[in-house]
């Protein structure tokens, strides 16, 4: 059985000059140890600086082209693109795309919905929206708000450009636009917290040895952590839980349906102990967005559930009483009924699954 994860693919949308270089550029120089495969439409804007730190010129490095991202490249270009990127050599961590400003995110998401390449998934979809050109945005493009109310994160860029009671206003129209409990993320010049999409391996974790560029890189990040990068995790906080007993997958999943708005992320994994269902559950939250990675355990691995959940604003203690109460002692007598819920999250089976862990089919999609 593979126990390799799938890559999760991230995209980037936003209206022409929202922000989404911008932020992406972000992403590469605040990555930590994390290898971020980007696909672009053009490489114009994203700072040499910012590739060659992120070790990324070369193979890893695709470009689509000019034009618009969905509309120039069918579903099996951009799949031969991913296939590329997820090859084992890059040991590529994530895979964000940007789409062209015109691109409709609802097609992207649609092809990353439908590939079939076991080496990625979908990852959730962002949508840059500039706060100083909000109105006439929507005046000019009314799709805009149908690209709002399908995002898993929408980012609020260019707060530097509008006062606290201009920012509050647009707040909250896109609350009213964005599906309930969308997570909004204000932002000056993209820079929100990178473990919001993704987790940031420390230096050491993917490095044996430190060559020349990971160690401009470092002295880069620490650098600007002064600024940027510890201002942005000094906004969000973080809360970590750990349990040797099972989770009751009917209870964790009410508790993920009605997790707050301010709850951004949560990473980790989780021990159901269901029968047949006895794997290590990889759980992957942005946002909205829901996903659950069935995997095995490794050799002697204790059989537990660690979840960290970062957020704003969010009742700590409230969460992790919540989440003890999905403790279920005895997994054992739960029939494979009760994880229905987790699956509708998770991937089809995989073919080299053995046939008695399969999961039952699911009675939904892996969207969130
Ligand atoms: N004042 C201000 N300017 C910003 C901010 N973020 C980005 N910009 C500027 O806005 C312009 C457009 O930013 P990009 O990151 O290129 O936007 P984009 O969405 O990638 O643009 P397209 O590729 O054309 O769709 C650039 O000049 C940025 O420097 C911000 O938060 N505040």
């Amino acid at each position: 059985m593979n126990s390799v994860q799938p890559i999760p693919v991230v995209v980037l949308s936003g209206f022409l000059g929202s922000g989404k270089t911008t932020l992406l550029n972000h992403l590469l120089t605040h990555r930590g140890g994390t290898r971020i495969g980007v696909v672009v439409n053009d490489f114009g804007s994203i700072e040499i600086d910012a590739m060659a730190v992120a070790g990324q010129v070369g193979d890893s490095m695709v470009s689509l082209g000019g034009g618009c991202l969905c509309c120039a490249v069918d579903g099996s270009e951009l799949d031969a693109y991913l296939e590329k990127l997820a090859a084992p050599v890059h040991r590529i961590d994530v895979i964000v795309i940007e789409a062209s400003g015109l691109a409709e995110p609802q097609e992207m998401v649609r092809m990353l919905v439908a590939n079939e390449n076991p080496a990625v998934r979908y990852g959730g979809l962002v949508q840059v929206v500039d706060a100083a050109e909000f109105d006439a945005t929507r005046a000019a493009h009314p799709e805009t708000d149908r690209h709002l109310a399908v995002a898993d994160l929408v980012v609020l860029n260019k707060t530097d450009r509008v006062d606290a009671a201009e920012r509050a206003r647009i707040e909250a129209e896109l609350a009213a636009l964005a599906a309930p409990g969308t997570p909004l993320v204000g932002a000056d010049h993209g820079r929100i917290d990178p473990e919001l999409l993704f987790d940031r391996r420390p230096w050491t974790e993917t490095r044996g040895q430190l060559s020349f560029e990971d160690l401009l890189a470092e002295a880069g990040e620490h650098e600007d952590g002064d600024h940027h990068a510890a201002h942005a995790h000094a906004t969000y906080e973080s809360v970590s839980f750990a349990t040797d007993q099972a989770l009751s997958p009917r209870r964790f999943i009410d508790f993920l349906d009605r997790r707050p708005a301010g709850l951004y992320r949560i990473k980790g994994f989780v021990w159901f102990g269901v029968p047949g269902h006895q794997e290590r559950y990889e759980v992957h939250a942005v946002g909205r967005f829901l996903r659950f990675d069935p995997g095995p355990w490794g050799r002697g691995e204790p059989r537990r559930t660690q979840l960290v959940l970062i957020g704003k604003g969010i009742d700590g203690p409230g969460l992790l009483g919540a989440l003890e109460d999905c403790r279920e002692a005895d997994p054992g007598r739960a029939g494979p009924e009760s994880m229905w819920g987790v699956l509708r999250y998770a991937p089809r089976p995989v073919e080299e699954a053995p046939a008695e862990d399969a999961p039952e089919d699911p009675p939904g999609g892996a969207r969130g």
